[in-house]
């Protein structure tokens, strides 16, 4: 949970997924009882997007795992988030680690798609982490209020914008985040925003967290 608003629970389906596959996974969400106070939203590879579309209760929204950074045209491979708007795609992940990461884009190319994304309509699920070796150096905060800082510079609002912790050693790892961990940078990050941003945005904005975590009871993110 996060902020003023409803709680967010988002599932990257990343590269994968078969139409057999996906069709099973939207079979179970449709018949999954939702808490009405939680906004549920999917991501499933581009490829799939419009048969998922069109086959999901409308309960559930549907994010790309990326956009371009501008207006579509000559983009070889690109996906443009006009293409999203037209099959009524909501949301964009923007930032996500294996971006970053694997793929290579930096601090502010993410926080220009993010800004392009949200004027034409789009929200963005904004993705920020540390890798491990630099939560090894103390270095968490400073990683993450970078990342925030790119995204604060390039977007005129933050309404339509949640914040996702995803610590890059926690995801697909197997190592496992405590909740401790999680909610010391949300604090922290929600404090960024009180001090960079407006104290309004730090207490609306949602911060979610991604990747593995270690439950035992009971657990509250804010
Ligand atoms: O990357 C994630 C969410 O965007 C989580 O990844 P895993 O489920 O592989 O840990």
């Amino acid at each position: 949970m996060a902020g003023s608003g409803k709680f967010f629970v988002g599932g990257n389906w990343k590269c994968n997924g078969t139409k057999e596959s996906i069709s099973k996974l939207v079979s179970d969400l449709n018949s999954a009882k939702l808490e009405p106070d939680v906004d549920v939203v999917v991501a499933p590879p581009f490829v799939y997007i419009d048969m998922v579309k069109n086959s999901l209760t409308d309960r559930i929204d549907i994010s790309a795992q990326n956009s371009w950074i501008g207006k579509g045209g000559a983009f070889t491979g690109e996906i443009s988030v006009e293409q999203l708007n037209d099959i009524g795609c909501k949301w964009v992940i923007l930032g996500h680690s294996e971006r970053r990461h694997v793929i290579g884009e930096d601090d502010q190319f993410i926080g220009k798609k993010a800004a392009y994304a949200l004027s034409q309509g789009v929200k963005v699920i904004a993705c920020i982490g540390e890798l491990l070796q630099e939560r090894e150096a103390g270095k968490t905060f400073d990683v993450c209020f970078q990342q925030m800082k790119a995204f604060a510079d390039a977007v005129p609002s933050w309404d339509d914008v949640v914040v996702a912790y995803e610590p890059v050693w926690a995801i697909g790892t197997g190592k496992v985040a405590t909740p401790l961990q999680a909610q010391e940078v949300h604090v922290a990050v929600r404090d960024w925003l009180k001090k960079n941003v407006s104290p309004e945005v730090a207490s609306k904005t949602r911060i979610i967290y991604g990747g593995i975590l270690f439950l035992t009871k009971t657990l509250s993110i804010c």
